[in-house]
């Protein structure tokens, strides 16, 4: 396994540099996922800081989402511990915000994107004044401005785009300013304008907040300025590092146990090599 070292793009203000005194955000050791004979992933041992960034990365079915759902606490590990802050992971943790792999939500015809948002705040003590009341709706209509759907919050959300409702969930996620952000695959249904704007502004609440970001991606390249490091998980087999560490040939052949290749073209990273290509490449382009 590589060095759990961090290293950061982007240094921590003084705020997250106090929040890291604290127990870091994630603590998995000795983790082992297996459901039956099949292993997704043993030996796990992570920490993930406060205010750091991880992209979680790996083929279909490797365990990335089985990953989050242990941090969630809905899915219990078969062997090791994992913690957030400081805490036993369980259900119903109000320090995570989660962004769950996409679901259409044509079936709500008659919610809208600002209940959506204001169910992110659903458990938090607002007190039922006017004070309460209105830095409560303070807080959706900065959460609702923050992905640019301040146009669309009364409108059902049946009747969104992917992409829409997609910026909606991103901001139910953020309105809580959760200590942990469990990502999964939340660009899925952005065009790339949109695919840079939700990750540079992830980014920037781990930042100001001291929020730990895990983000499930296929695709590294929209989320490269900004990652801390790079989980990347294979048939059981895993590897942990900057991106540097992680996504290079060497690495990425040992870990897929055929020939890959990396290699640098005007900023972005390319993969070759017939299992990491189709993974890097199974979601490339433009969503709308
Ligand atoms: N409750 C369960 N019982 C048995 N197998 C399960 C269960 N939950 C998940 N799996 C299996 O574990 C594997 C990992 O699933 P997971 O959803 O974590 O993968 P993933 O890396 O997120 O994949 P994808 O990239 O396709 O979203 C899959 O093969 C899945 O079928």
């Amino acid at each position: 396994m590589l060095s759990h070292l961090r290293t950061r793009k982007n240094p921590p203000s003084e705020e997250v540099a106090e929040a890291s005194e604290s127990p870091p955000a994630v603590r998995l050791r000795g983790a082992r996922l297996s459901y039956g004979q099949r292993v997704l992933w043993r030996d796990l041992d992570l920490d993930v800081a406060p205010g750091e960034f991880l992209a979680v990365l790996g083929p279909n079915g490797s365990g990335k989402t089985s990953l989050l759902r242990v941090l969630l606490g809905t899915t219990p590990l078969t062997e090791g511990s994992v913690h957030i802050a400081g805490e036993p992971a369980h259900r119903g943790n109000e320090r995570i915000g989660y962004i769950p792999q996409q679901r259409s939500l044509q079936d709500s015809l008659t919610l809208r994107g600002s209940d959506l948002v204001g169910l992110g705040l659903d458990g938090h003590r607002w007190g039922t004044g006017l004070r309460g009341r209105r830095e409560r709706a303070e807080r959706v209509h900065d959460a609702l401005r923050s992905v640019d759907a301040t146009d669309y919050a009364k409108t059902p959300l049946g009747l969104l785009s992917g992409g829409e409702q997609q910026r909606l969930r991103v901001a139910q996620a953020l309105v809580s300013d959760p200590r942990v952000l469990l990502c999964d695959e939340p660009l899925l249904s952005l065009d790339p304008s949109y695919q840079h704007r939700v990750s540079g502004l992830i980014a920037r609440q781990a930042r100001r907040t001291g929020a730990s970001v895990l983000f499930v991606t296929h695709e590294i390249n929209p989320v490269l300025p900004v990652v801390d490091r790079v989980l990347y998980l294979v048939d059981g087999r895993f590897r942990v590092g900057t991106p540097d560490e992680v996504m290079n040939s060497e690495t990425l052949s040992e870990l897929y146990g055929t020939e890959v290749e990396v290699a640098r073209v005007g900023g972005k990273l390319v993969v070759a090599g017939a299992e990491a290509e189709q993974q890097h490449h199974v979601h490339e382009g433009g969503w709308t």
